[in-house]
């Protein structure tokens, strides 16, 4: 399959700071990918390079065949940034049009105010909307070519529960186009239900890709659950099998372990005060801090 991106050993240098770290990746078309990772992992730095926004330090980046700068490569993607910039004294619908002028076959207006479900805004002001309305109104923008490429960092940050689901059936019909879509998110069950494929980075390196399915299973059962009593200690804990977090939240403890098969028995013949034990098999959240948790 054709490569929508290709990054070759990119690497990007912020004075002292490796944000990105050697990073190789190759994205296919039609593919929905999501860039997951904690905070300062380098995704945005990823996507700002790969739309061209930043120069890479080392390494080379190839966005449609192309050069992320060039401008029949950019009227062929739509970006949705972290930032969402409204142009003062236009309204709405005169923004979207506004962008629509940029492209030779734009999506029609009132799909894209559909979309968007800004459909009662759409004599508004931009400026005047509210955080979620305007990440909205950059939905519309980043869609208004109909791209062939479509970023979106962070997007449903702020948005409301209908809005959300409205947003990725969007998405996902987009996907169906044979659109290919990169995204960034720190909610992972939307990652689980709309990604093709998974990358974790940590620290600008990739730890993990695969399908969600993949990187679940290799993570399964890793999670190991329990009200403890007065008795249980973070080190105690952590002196057991395979722990390589413990994560408390009044006297419910999360322990992460690489074998929890173990771990449960070191659990029973040490004798620890536990109760309401739930042994998780593997749900994205779990599977990714198991993963950042070995990364560091
Ligand atoms: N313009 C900049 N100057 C200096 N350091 C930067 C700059 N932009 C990013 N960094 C640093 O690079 C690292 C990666 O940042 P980046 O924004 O790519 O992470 P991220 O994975 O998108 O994080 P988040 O989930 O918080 O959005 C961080 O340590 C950040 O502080």
């Amino acid at each position: 399959m054709k490569a929508a991106i290709q990054l070759t050993g990119v690497s990007k240098v912020y004075k002292d700071k490796k944000a990105v770290d050697n990073l190789t990746l190759s994205i296919a078309e039609g593919t929905v990918v999501a860039l997951l990772g904690p905070n300062g992992a380098g995704k945005t730095t990823t996507v700002s390079m790969i739309l061209g926004l930043h120069k890479p330090t080392q390494g080379t980046v190839k966005l449609l065949g192309g050069d992320p700068g060039d401008v029949r490569v950019r009227d062929r993607i739509g970006a949705m940034l972290q930032e969402v910039s409204v142009i003062d004294g236009l309204k709405v619908s005169e923004s979207i049009n506004l962008f629509r002028s940029y492209y030779e076959k734009p999506l029609p207006l009132n799909y894209l105010l559909k979309v968007s479900n800004l459909e009662a805004e759409k004599d508004k002001m931009a400026s005047s909307l509210s955080g979620g309305q305007q990440r909205r109104l950059g939905f519309a923008l980043a869609l208004a070519g109909d791209p062939e490429v479509l970023f979106l960092d962070e997007p449903t940050v702020g948005m409301d529960v209908t809005s959300r689901q409205l947003f990725w059936d969007t998405v996902r019909a987009m996907a169906g186009k044979g659109r290919t879509i990169v995204l960034t998110t720190h909610y992972l069950d939307e990652a689980d239900s709309v990604a093709d494929r998974i990358v974790v980075i940590n620290n600008g390196k990739i730890i993990a890709d695969g399908t969600p399915g993949e990187i679940k299973s290799e993570t399964t059962g890793r999670v190991v659950s329990f009200v403890a009593g007065p008795t249980v200690t973070s080190d105690a804990l952590y002196r057991l099998p395979g722990v390589t977090d413990v994560e408390w939240s009044g006297r419910h403890v999360k322990v992460f372990s690489n074998d929890s098969d173990r771990l449960i028995r070191a659990l029973v013949e040490g004798k620890f005060e536990m109760r309401d034990i739930e042994i998780h098999s593997g749900g994205l959240e779990d599977a990714f801090q198991a993963l950042v948790q070995q990364a560091n």
